[in-house]
Formats: C-alpha cells, structure tokens, sequence
C-alpha cells in the first residue's frame, strides 16, 4: 500500500504518474488539507481524515510537503512508523540524518524528483539509509520508474541534482517562456511558438543523449561560418548567458543549504 502526506505540485505529480502507470489507486492512501488536491489526482484514491491514518494503512509514505514543515509532521506521525514501513521524503535540503533525529532508526529513503513525473518523463534520484534491504530498495526503484528515470546516487550529491534536475524545469521553463516572447515579436503566435520551442528542445536533448557527442560539437553543426547562428551565440556570450546559468545552479544548491528558510 502506498501513502501520500501532501497533495500538492509534486505528490500529485507522482501521484498521478503511479496511476497512469497502471497501480490501482484503490492501493493508494492520502492525506491533505485540501482535499480537493486529492480528488484532483483521482477520484478512487482513499482519502484519509490525517496523517495518521496514511501511515497507518500504508508501507511505503511519500513525505511530499514543503520543507519546513517536515520535523513537525515527522514528529506527529513517529509513532505510527513501525520498522517495517519505509518514509519516502523529497523535500529540498532534508536530510535523511535530519529525518533519522526526529523518527529513529527506521527505514528512510530520500528522493529528488521533479514535475515531468507527471507524464512519465520524471528524473528521479535517490538514495537510503543503511535500514532497508536490497529487495526493498528494488520495489521502490521499480514502483518510481513508472514515472521517470531512477538514479541511486549518493546522499551528498542530493543538493546538487536538486538544483539541477529538481529546479531544473522551471529553468527550461523560463527559456521557452523568453523565446515564445521572441518568436511572437517576430510574429508567430504564442500557441505555435510553444510548440516549436518545445519540439526543437526535446529534438536537441535527443541528439546529445542518442549519439553521445560533447554539446559543443553539436552546437557547431548548427552554426555556419558567417552564418546567422553565430551572431545569436556571440549575443548570448556578450549577456554572460553561460555565467548566469552557473550562478543560477548554485544560488539554487545554497538555497538548499539554507533549510531553515525553504517554505
Ligand atoms: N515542486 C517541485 O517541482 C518539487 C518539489 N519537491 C519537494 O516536494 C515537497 C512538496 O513540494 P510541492 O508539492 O511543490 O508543495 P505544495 O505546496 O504544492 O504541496 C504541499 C501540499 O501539502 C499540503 N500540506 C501542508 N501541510 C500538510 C500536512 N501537515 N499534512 C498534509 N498535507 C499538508 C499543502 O497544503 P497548504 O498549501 O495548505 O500548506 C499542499 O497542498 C517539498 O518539500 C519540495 O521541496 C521536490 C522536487 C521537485
Ligand atoms: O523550489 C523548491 O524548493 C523545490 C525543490 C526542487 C524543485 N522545487
């Protein structure tokens, strides 16, 4: 059995993405102030009346709320955590020691996915603490890639792949957002230019992971000599495009640092 602690942009991400996958949501236990976030997701999942209640019906516990009020519910639901469940958190910058100070010794495993879980397009690290076996570990692997690629990584690396794959949409986001606005000044519509963007990034993403070459020998296929690329790329030099994506990155991961201040 499944529990959702937060319905929110992510649990119901991964919510959803469970169950367009195939597992039953009559399998599947949740808990939210809001219960309509819940309904949102499906109409057949169980809506539990509190947190106690998911634990308590569930093995595996998603924790998807926001950062600062983990300890709190952590605290609420240690309790209920017998040994042999396992509490999924997600939150940026949580640790699992931090988790292990407030519920003992149990089983924690700790993730980082992002909103494309939504259509199966997820990028999903994780790692764990010494309390879970092998066989576990592989249910859970299994049950996250029907949303997305699963990576184990080491927990040190958490904050780094939260800044980059975890924040990393809202990034690309912002992208395709700044060329629609160019594409409509050039006058092609909102609608289209979404399309477009969005097609040409996948069709990019594709070449560089299908045929393994460095980006930049891609980039030169693109860009002739006294071509009209070049004039976009040496713009995007001029504006320190490279420099304030790498200052983006790790104002991102210093965030993550800084826990006490993550709503
Ligand atoms: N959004 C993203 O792309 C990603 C988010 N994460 C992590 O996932 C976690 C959730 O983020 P996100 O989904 O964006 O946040 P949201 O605010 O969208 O969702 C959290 C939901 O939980 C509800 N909630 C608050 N307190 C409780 C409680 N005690 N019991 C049950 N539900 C509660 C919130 O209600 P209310 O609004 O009333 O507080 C809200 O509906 C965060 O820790 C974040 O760091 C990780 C990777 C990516
Ligand atoms: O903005 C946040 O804090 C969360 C963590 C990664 C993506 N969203």
């Amino acid at each position: 059995m499944l529990g959702f602690i937060g319905c929110g942009n992510m649990g119901s991400a991964i919510i959803k993405g469970i169950i367009d996958s195939g597992i039953d949501p009559k399998n599947m236990y949740a808990y939210d102030h809001h219960k309509e976030k819940i309904l949102n997701t499906n109409s057949k999942i169980n809506i539990c009346s509190n947190n106690i209640e998911v634990v308590n019906k569930s093995k595996y516990i998603f924790l998807a709320i926001k950062p600062h009020l983990y300890n709190e519910v952590l605290q609420a639901i240690k309790d209920h955590l017998t040994y042999d469940k396992i509490i999924i958190i997600m939150a940026a910058g949580y640790t699992i020691k931090q988790a292990e100070e407030i519920i003992g010794n149990k089983k924690i495993v700790r993730i980082m996915p992002n909103t494309p879980a939504l259509i199966k397009q997820g990028f999903i690290t994780i790692s764990y603490n010494n309390k879970l076996s092998i066989e576990e570990k592989n249910i859970i692997i299994n049950l996250l890639k029907n949303i997305g690629t699963v990576k184990e990584i080491n927990e040190d690396l958490m904050n780094a792949y939260s800044s980059i794959t975890g924040s990393g949409p809202a990034f690309v986001y912002l992208f395709i957002e700044a060329m629609a606005d160019a594409a409509l000044l050039l006058g092609i519509p909102k609608k289209e230019a979404y399309e477009a963007i969005s097609t040409m990034i996948i069709g990019s993403a594709k070449l560089l992971l299908e045929t393994s070459k460095h980006p930049a020998e891609l980039r030169d296929m693109v860009t002739s000599p006294s071509g009209t690329t070049i004039e976009g790329i040496r713009t995007l030099e001029e504006k320190a495009f490279r420099s304030s994506i790498i200052e983006c990155v790790v104002n991102t991961y210093k965030k993550n640092l800084d826990i006490k201040n993550i709503r």
